[in-house]
């Protein structure tokens, strides 16, 4: 039978060849061994240009309270069939390495480090799930709320998803990372509550179902509420909904705020530009069009070339589940660990297809800014004892087809990660998420819209230093050298 545990603490949030893992380096006297490993994705989703990174509170916050608990301890003990020494050794494990990470709302690309680990071998292993599930998850919302926000522009836009998502916590986490992304408010107060994002609404069919007609409905539902968006959709829009609407808006006067209308079927461009007309006729100019049903950046457009009259655009299940991507797809690798001697040593994974070929050792990743124009040129990862900045003329190429290359002068070399746990301890305090917007929107503004714009951009560079392109061969090579050594025995 299943057994009740005392608590749902997240350190078991992981897949179970972590912890097999964890156990034979345990068992090998290897656990405390340095390791980095990094965190990133291979493709950009949607076909987008770019990323906007997310999650890094909640992964500070798992981070924070790494401890296998009393309960996880039993479960592991009595259900999975560890034995007592490991359990006791797991006990006392906690997390106590270095975290570098890009910051909320960053504007990340391809092949890059979203976060560096450096910690103890059994460490940087046992947090890998939770960090992916959290990252990959957050970044693709967040990603897609900017693509949305990139065609709409500075009309409102409400995140709607909660009864469409995957489950409570991508509601609550997803629409934070809408915010993030550029989203202005959201109708899921509990997320309001936990992260003060504004929070925002209209009412549903149900109301004018309930009370059987529009006239009764809006009546009732501004007898408590000044603000009114009233929904016109219900039986038909231009005869009974909106025509409603303006005669309890008149009938009420100062009484009531008429703040909006909504729609949610129907030809939406041809209603939105009927609804402006009514409305304006009626003497309400101010007053404005909500719009929601199936929106995304996709019908957004479309919309807008028909000339819709929208002032503000509700979006639900295609933003929240990423309806037309839903995985990121980042992973989590290893690149160097502590050898025999207590030195670093590179680790590769080599692949058949060269862009999935991991970039070994200890780097960093600059952003090239051109002093000139203010603008990105590319980001440029380097081996961490390299000094772009002190460079005057930086070569800069294409990681796999090496012949694309540029040379930049006169630029910035900013370097994106910074430190955000020391030694196990956070040493960064996550900003109010208005400032993370913020920040998306500043990251965006250096990017030339040729990276920005919704179909086909350019592909914003993200190239290797020389040295660490060479490292890269040269790791290449000793694993050819390594695998012919044992073919041949
Ligand atoms: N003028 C338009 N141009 C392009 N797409 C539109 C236009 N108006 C609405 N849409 C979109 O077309 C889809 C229409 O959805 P659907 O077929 O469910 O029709 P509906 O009118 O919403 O019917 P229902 O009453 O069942 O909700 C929605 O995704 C909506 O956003
Ligand atoms: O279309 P989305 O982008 O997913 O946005 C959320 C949808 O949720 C509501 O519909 P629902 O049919 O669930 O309830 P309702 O009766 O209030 O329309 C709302 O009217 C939106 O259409
Ligand atoms: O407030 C609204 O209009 C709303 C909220 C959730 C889903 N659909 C609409």
């Amino acid at each position: 039978m299943q057994k009740h545990y005392a608590d749902d603490s997240l350190v078991l949030h992981t897949d179970l060849y972590q912890i097999n893992m964890a156990e034979a380096y345990w068992a090998d006297g290897m656990h405390e061994r340095k390791a980095v490993f990094e965190l990133f994705f291979r493709k950009l989703p949607f076909g987008n240009g770019y990323a906007i990174f997310a999650g890094l509170e909640r992964v500070l916050d798992y981070l924070r309270n790494f401890c296998f608990s009393d309960s996880d301890l039993e479960y592991l003990r009595e259900e999975v069939g560890y034995r007592e020494d490991y359990i006791e050794y797991l006990k006392t494990v906690r997390f106590t390495g270095n975290v570098y990470s890009v910051v909320e709302g960053e504007v990340v690309f391809q092949n890059e480090p979203l976060l560096r680990i450096e910690a103890p071998l059994v460490e940087g292993q046992l947090i890998e799930t939770a960090l992916l599930n959290i990252v990959n998850y957050q970044t693709l919302i967040a990603t897609k709320a900017s693509r949305i926000k990139q065609i709409v522009k500075d009309e409102r836009v409400m995140e709607f998803g909660t009864r469409r998502a995957q489950e409570m916590d991508a509601a609550v986490w997803g629409t934070r990372a809408a915010f993030i992304g550029g989203l202005e408010a959201t109708s899921n107060v509990r997320a309001g509550k936990k992260f003060g994002i504004p929070v925002a609404g209209t009412h549903a069919h149900s109301l004018v179902q309930a009370y059987k007609n529009e006239y009764e409905a809006f009546h009732s539902y501004a007898k408590r509420h000044k603000n009114c968006v009233f929904l016109v959709d219900t039986y038909d829009t231009l005869k009974s909904g909106l025509p409603i609407a303006i005669q309890v808006a008149k009938e009420l006067g100062d009484k009531i705020n008429f703040e909006g209308i909504r729609l949610d079927s129907g030809d939406i461009a041809f209603l939105s530009k009927e609804a402006r007309k009514m409305l304006d006729e009626a003497g309400f100019p101010n007053t404005k069009i909500v719009v929601s049903n199936d929106l995304d950046e996709y019908t957004i457009l479309n919309l807008k070339a028909q000339g819709a009259r929208v002032d503000s655009w509700g979006i639900g299940t295609k933003l929240i589940t990423a309806y037309d991507q839903p995985a990121l797809g980042a992973v989590y690798k290893l690149v160097a660990i502590e050898n025999d001697h207590g030195e670093m040593e590179d680790t590769i994974k080599i692949s058949g297809n060269a862009e999935k070929v991991t970039t070994p050792g200890l780097k960093k990743v600059y952003r090239i800014i051109d002093r000139e124009n203010g603008k990105s040129e590319g980001d440029y990862i380097a081996m961490h004892d390299e000094d772009p900045a002190s460079e005057k003329r930086l070569k800069m190429f294409h990681p796999v087809h090496t012949y694309v290359s540029k040379f930049v002068t006169n630029f910035e070399a900013v370097d994106i990660h910074q430190q955000v746990v020391k030694d196990g301890e956070v040493v960064y305090e996550n900003p109010p998420l208005e400032e993370m917007q913020e920040h998306a929107r500043n990251s965006l503004s250096l990017l030339w819209d040729e990276y920005k714009r919704s179909l086909n951009p350019e592909e914003y560079p993200v190239d290797l230093s020389q040295k660490c392109w060479d490292n890269k061969m040269r790791n290449i090579q000793e694993v050819r050298d390594v695998i012919q050594h044992y073919s041949r025995k």
